[in-house]
């Protein structure tokens, strides 16, 4: 199987090629297979992408917004029109099932380009009445070159969350995808071009984090957007603070989810399904500590393993298989030695916990039952297919540890009792939070974290705010006074 592109970067409308740069191999993640391989940015190549922003931003930002929106609702179009091939790619890229695939990467990249491109001719300052006939207008004005660095688990949805809100605002954008998914951005950059735009509008390179640093830190760029984990988050956002640059921070969580014993239990446990072993656990909002009140464990957790044994484990190529490999090698691991971690510290191992033999880096869904707060599987983000069930017996309590993390991305709550419900949600310190469901993520809600989990946030009209800023001009129509 071969998926290799043209050429690793690309910039000013065109393929480019730098072999000097150090090897990516891009793996299916499926067989282990090297199906790719590009070269990292080396200096020149970033220095001709940042260039190539910069000098496509003036013009670009001079058109009117309906035109810029015109164009990423075109591009939005194509990408619907190539949903089998552009998903295809991101199941050899990422290894998550088509099924999933088809349903939520390109369309949801595609939804992104739409909502922004119709929101582009809708942006504007305001006006704002003085006495005396004075008056102050603001003029909502673009940032410059925004950077976007991606994680692994959604690359063409990360790419498209961060191009378009940016070029809807007159910006210009500069992706790196993860080194481990590097392939699909270069679709979506092609696909821009083949939608209208201009040159240099969005400019794809490729490289591992010191190619990331390099573009943080060009005194050039306006803007970082990073979807990453904390760690990696911490170093960025110093460094753009150096520059004094603008962020989004897209991070990482250990979210809880409730589950109240007079909540439906098949909505509950179809909840902790989405919400743990999507993408094969890889999703950042994830509700990893499933707290479940006492009088509906063992229900609970028997529907849980009768539903998992539903789960078809195969070729993520297949549209029948609903559950794939982790992304790489390195992820299996890490993860392999949580379940171990979650062994040795006592919690009980309820479902799944084994490595599925073959080429690929299968992991079976895993659930480990009796966890306590002070377990490393309830206090780290795994990043993989394993769900902690936690016991509570009231609310105050389960608020508590429910917030007893640095972490704020997301929250659950199952329940009947709407009021509950409600509160609960209002006590959870984090940045999204759903009521009997779990993982919604359309372009028109904003989507973000709190705490260690981010700044800022993405979709809905909330994100211009994050790439446009206001320039306030006073005007006096009155007389001019001054003390001498
Ligand atoms: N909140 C969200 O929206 C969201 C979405 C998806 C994933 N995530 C998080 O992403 C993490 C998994 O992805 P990952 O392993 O690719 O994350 P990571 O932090 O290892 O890497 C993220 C990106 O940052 C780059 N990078 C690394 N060091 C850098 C540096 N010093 N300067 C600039 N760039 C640098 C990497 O090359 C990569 O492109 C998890 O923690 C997950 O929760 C968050």
């Amino acid at each position: 199987m071969r998926a290799q592109p043209q050429a690793s970067h690309f910039i000013n409308g065109a393929y480019v090629e730098d072999t000097a740069g150090a090897e990516i191999d891009v793996i299916f993640p499926a067989t282990g297979e090297v199906i790719a391989k590009l070269h990292s940015a080396t200096p020149a190549i970033i220095e001709q992408a940042i260039t190539s922003s910069l000098a496509a931003q003036a013009d670009w930002e001079a058109m009117t917004g309906t035109e810029r929106g015109r164009i990423l609702r075109r591009a939005a179009d194509i990408i619907r029109e190539r949903n089998h091939d552009l998903s295809v790619l991101e199941t050899l890229d990422t290894g998550k099932p088509y099924q999933e695939t088809s349903v939520a990467d390109a369309t949801s990249g595609a939804d992104a380009l739409e909502y922004f491109g119709g929101l582009a001719g809708s942006l504007t300052g305001e006006h704002i009445q003085m006495p005396d006939g004075d008056f102050v207008y603001t003029r909502r004005e673009a940032l410059g070159v925004c950077v976007g660095i991606g994680a692994w688990n959604y690359p063409t949805q990360i790419a498209c969350w961060k191009a378009a809100p940016a070029l809807a605002c007159g910006n210009t954008s500069i992706f790196k995808p993860s080194e481990t998914t590097p392939l699909s951005a270069l679709k979506v950059a092609e696909i821009m071009i083949e939608a209208g735009a201009p040159a240099g509008i969005f400019n794809v390179i490729q490289g591992y984090g010191d190619v990331g640093a390099a573009l943080v830190t060009d005194p050039r760029v306006a803007k970082v957007s990073l979807t990453g984990s904390v760690p990696t988050g911490r170093k960025v956002y110093a460094a753009a603070a150096e520059g004094m640059k603008h962020v989004t921070m897209e991070l990482g969580g250990k979210s809880p989810m409730i589950v109240f014993d007079d909540a439906d239990v098949d909505k509950a446990v179809s909840g902790a399904i989405l919400g743990n072993f999507y993408s094969s656990g890889q999703v950042c909002s994830n509700g990893t500590r499933v707290f479940v009140q006492k009088g509906i464990k063992e229900a609970f957790l028997k529907r849980l393993s009768e539903r998992l044994e539903g789960a078809v484990i195969g070729d993520p190529l297949d549209p029948e298989t609903s559950f794939g490999p982790m992304v790489s090698e390195g992820q299996m691991n890490i993860v392999m030695n949580y379940i171990e971690k979650g062994k040795e510290e006592g919690a009980r191992l309820a479902f799944g916990g084994a490595r599925i033999d073959g080429d690929g880096f299968y992991l079976q869904p895993t659930v480990f039952a009796d966890v306590t707060d002070d377990m490393t599987i309830a206090r780290e983000e795994i990043f993989g297919p394993v769900m902690s069930v936690l016991d509570f017996e009231d609310e105050d309590e389960v608020m508590a540890r429910a917030n007893d993390t640095e972490f704020g991305l997301a929250a659950g709550v199952f329940t009947n009792d709407l009021t509950r419900a409600h509160r609960v949600v209002a006590g959870f310190e984090a940045g999204t939070c759903f009521i009997n469901t779990y993982n919604d993520a359309p372009v028109e809600a904003p989507f973000g974290g709190s705490k260690a989990s981010g700044v800022g946030r993405e979709n809905s009209k909330a994100a211009i705010e994050h790439y446009s800023e206001l320039k306030t001009v006073y005007v006096r129509l009155s007389d001019l006074e001054a003390p001498f």
